[in-house]
């Protein structure tokens, strides 16, 4: 009978009706029994029992930086895009104990020696992915407690998997705690209490937690996929609590091609002497953080106009002002030989997202890409031509908009 019983929880409602009548008529159930049962099932019917023990599982891609970045990060303004090259998914299964899976590879703690050991420490750096999905859990319970918003008490077991090439600026670490964040909203049943403009606020919070130094563009190209344009001015971000993001048809674009290395760069180094001066208040730095988030402001006419010579100005200015504001050195040769491998034969090229990869864009066309992937293959960089995810939103997330309430 308890076999039974457990089994309502975890199948459809008709299916275990079906099984109930089986039970009635060939056991010797006590009548109480049964009655539990019958109840067990219509409150499952009316949607007021546990949910059912179904798999969850999201995915969120890799965005790139298209204009503006790094400016997101000093209440500037970004074009970003979301792509299907690239993506994270996570798995939530109902389980009776809370459980963060490690990944197998990319949380590593069984080595073959010492040696692998810190030649792995040395090329990937200390931490995967379970840190994100831990820091997810909290950053999503504490909103819920502050919002009043109700949750059932079941656990779970959360598990993820990604293709994005590691700490290379397409926000792999956002991408993890994107598809997590969704996953924990579909389980309690609260997507449409947390609205769609509050959740890249809430993964940056997950972030912010580890001591990343993070911005808001590529969580909220994660979270709105397709093509966005943000504005994170501080007094309109101070008045609604996040800033203004617009979809823009992903068809006002050129192809683009994505260069990227092996390169693993923690985000949090890149930025750490910049963010310092900006904070102590560096004329240089916060003028050319103007600059940068007027790129964007300029990118987004020229994306409407589809005047993609100026398209191809702005970005190489992009990162001309970025390798002004930090320098080479924390750039490093590396990124830097990936934008100029591509000025090199006329696409316009800047990284898209903090080092590690580059988004270039060849203004005239097909002959170029050919001379592109030849200097890359030499180079030892990789190349793909880019394909752009769609808007991600469905019709809850669309309510939760403030525009729709
Ligand atoms: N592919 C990955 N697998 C597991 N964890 C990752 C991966 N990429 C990033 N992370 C996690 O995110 C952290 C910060 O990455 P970050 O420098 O922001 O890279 P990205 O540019 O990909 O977002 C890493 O220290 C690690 O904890
Ligand atoms: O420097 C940048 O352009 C971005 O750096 C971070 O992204 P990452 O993918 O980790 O390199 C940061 O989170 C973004 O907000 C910055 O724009
Ligand atoms: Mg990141």
């Amino acid at each position: 009978m308890e076999l039974q019983l457990l089994s309502i929880h975890t199948k459809s409602a008709k299916f275990t009706l079906l099984e109930l009548q089986l039970l009635s008529i060939h056991t010797i159930a006590s009548q109480t029994m049964v009655r539990r049962l019958w109840q067990a099932v219509e409150e499952r019917m009316e949607g007021n029992g546990p949910p059912p023990a179904t798999i969850i599982e999201h995915k969120a891609y890799a965005r790139i930086g298209l204009l503006g970045n790094p400016s997101d990060v000093y209440h500037g303004r970004s074009i970003s895009l979301n792509i299907s090259n690239f993506w994270a998914s996570v798995r939530l299964e109902p389980s009776s104990d809370l459980k963060i899976v490690h990944h197998p590879t990319h949380d590593l703690f069984k080595f073959s020696s010492l040696s692998h050991l810190v030649n792995r420490l040395e090329n990937e750096g200390y931490y995967g992915g379970v840190r994100l999905l831990m820091a997810t859990c909290k950053v999503f319970t504490k909103y819920c407690k502050e919002q009043g918003i109700n949750r059932h008490n079941n656990n779970f077991s959360l598990s993820y998997e990604t293709n994005i090439p590691r700490q290379t600026g397409l926000s792999g670490s956002s991408a993890i705690v994107c598809a997590a964040f969704s996953c924990l909203v579909d389980f309690y049943k609260v997507r449409d209490k947390i609205g769609v403009e509050i959740r890249p606020q809430l993964i940056l919070n997950a972030e912010k937690e580890l001591g990343m130094v993070v911005g808001l563009q590529d969580r909220v190209a994660q979270v709105y996929g397709g093509l966005v344009y943000m504005d994170f001015e501080k007094s309109k971000m101070d008045e609604c609590g996040h800033g203004i993001y617009t979809q823009l048809d992903t068809s006002l674009l050129p192809p683009l091609h994505l260069i990227y290395a092996e390169n693993p760069s923690d985000s949090g180094k890149v930025h750490s002497t910049v963010r310092q001066r900006w904070l102590d208040g560096d004329k240089f730095i916060i003028s050319s953080m103007e600059k940068v988030a007027n790129l964007a402001l300029e990118g987004k006419t020229a994306l409407l106009e589809k005047d993609y010579v100026k398209l191809a100005t702005l970005m190489n200015q992009n990162f001309d002002l970025r390798r002004r504001m930090f320098g080479d050195t924390a750039l490093g040769g590396l990124n830097i030989e990936m934008v100029e491998v591509g000025r090199r034969v006329g696409a316009a090229t800047k990284l898209t997202g903090s080092g590690g990869a580059v988004v270039a864009f060849f203004p005239e066309g097909p002959s170029q890409v050919k001379l592109l992937e030849e200097s890359c293959k030499k180079s030892g960089f990789y190349i793909v031509s880019v394909e752009v995810v769609p808007s991600l939103l469905n019709e809850i997330d669309i309510r939760t908009l403030s525009s729709n309430k």
